[in-house]
């Protein structure tokens, strides 16, 4: 087993005393600790980012083993990762922090809590509530599956190389994989992909295997008008231009022009050829393009409650209030979008959600609505991360008449 080192602890302590004081997005503050240090080998970066990660995912139980206070010293989030490891059955070093773990108090405590689902799996009461009036007997299954560390895809750039060649360039870099479906190959053993040759000449993408199913399901044919209106830093654009061929117009939409400077960026590193980015700055963005497309994806903002694995501070941050405007906001955009779609053209709507709400519901809300009349759903499926394995998502492709 590796050794421990009190510097570790800090940097973990200090990300976690941001993210949960201080409001912090944890993928950020980790990002940032381990910048502020660059000495670091790639184990000591990865041990602490898993342990910062580990500890915001397990975040209630721990709090309860610990004693139930809410932590906000230096020494009460070391208390906290030492308790952590202390349940990976790891040996504390004799450091003085770690003098007042009692195991046996923390045995006791644990057995107790195997009896409270929102305990056991570190989750607020509501959103408990919410996850079981929603899913009902799914639920106990998804929370436990969400709770696990997500696995690392990625999608292989069909303008550039192969999954098969990519392998192969990545095996060069001592990175290995598994291919897992179409594009996409499985990262068998955690490290830093982005320092990688074939990252910087555009061979690949990190993208999880469930939001890999989303551009395919436009099903888009090269030369074809397609449009993504909640394209965001452009994962699923860059997608939907390898399966253009870079053929056709690529017209990637984002309240958030910054989002969409990082999608060129990242376009040009794919060698993608099609695409053009506008700011939806105002109503008339979306009225203007009325009627012109083959082919719209809408990847609506959401709850996030399928990628919990990946953002497991979103527990701490969501709110139910939250929750009913995003819900409000995915019908709007679903109404109002959805007039970009040409007779005969295709629409899929898609959220990182599992609740029905966000998702099934609201397709069959817009298909007894005004503005979807005409439409008619083709395919929707639900991913949940106990069954197929990888993020919770959902995807609907309707079609208008
Ligand atoms: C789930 S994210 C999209 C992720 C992106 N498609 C990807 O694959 O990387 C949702 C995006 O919708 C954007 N958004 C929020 N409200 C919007 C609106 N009214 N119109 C268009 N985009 C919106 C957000 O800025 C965010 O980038």
């Amino acid at each position: 087993m590796d050794r421990l080192y009190p510097a570790h602890f800090e940097a973990i302590a200090e990300a976690l005393g941001n993210i949960f004081t201080a409001d912090a997005y944890a993928d950020r503050e980790i990002a940032r600790v381990l910048k502020a240090d660059k000495r670091r080998g790639s184990k000591d970066r990865a041990f602490i980012a898993e342990q910062t990660y580990e500890v915001v995912r397990n975040y209630r139980l721990l709090r309860h083993l610990a004693g139930g206070g809410k932590p906000k010293k230096r020494e009460d989030f070391w208390r906290l990762i030492g308790i952590q490891l202390h349940l990976q059955g790891r040996e504390l070093p004799a450091w003085r922090e770690f003098g007042i773990i009692d195991a046996a108090d923390i045995q006791a405590k644990l057995a107790a809590a195997q009896q409270d689902r929102a305990l056991r799996e570190s989750i607020p009461d509501w959103l408990d509530a919410v996850g079981e009036a929603q899913l009902g007997a799914q639920w106990t299954p998804t929370l436990a599956a969400l709770n696990e560390q997500a696995p690392v895809v990625l999608r292989a750039n069909r303008l550039k190389t192969t999954p098969a060649e990519l392998s192969v360039a990545l095996a060069r870099e001592n990175v290995v994989t598994t291919p897992i479906a179409a594009d996409a190959l499985l990262v068998t053993e955690r490290q830093n992909l982005f320092t990688t040759k074939a990252f910087q000449q555009g061979l690949f993408e990190v993208q999880d295997f469930s939001s890999q199913q989303a551009a395919p399901s436009l099903e888009v044919s090269p030369g074809q008008t397609v449009i993504d209106a909640c394209a965001g830093a452009g994962g699923k654009s860059l997608h939907l231009a390898a399966l253009l061929e870079n053929r056709g117009q690529l017209i990637s939409l984002d309240i958030h022009g910054w989002k969409l400077e990082e999608l060129k960026k990242r376009a040009r590193r794919n060698g993608v050829s099609n695409l053009e980015t506008r700011a939806i700055t105002s109503s008339k963005v979306i009225k203007r393009l009325a009627g012109r497309a083959d082919r719209v994806l809408l990847d609506v903002p959401c709850s996030g409650l399928g990628v919990l694995r990946r953002n497991p501070d979103a527990k701490w941050k969501l709110s139910q209030d939250f929750i009913d405007r995003v819900v409000i906001e995915q019908a709007e955009i679903l109404s109002s979008y959805s007039r970009m779609v040409k007779p005969g053209g295709k629409l899929v709507y898609a959220t990182c959600s599992i609740l029905p709400r966000e998702n099934d519901e609201q397709v069959a809300a817009f298909l007894g609505s005004p503005a979807g009349e005409g439409w008619t759903l083709e395919h929707q499926h639900t991913f949940l991360p106990q069954v197929e394995g990888y993020d919770g998502f959902f995807l609907a492709r309707l079609v208008k008449g």
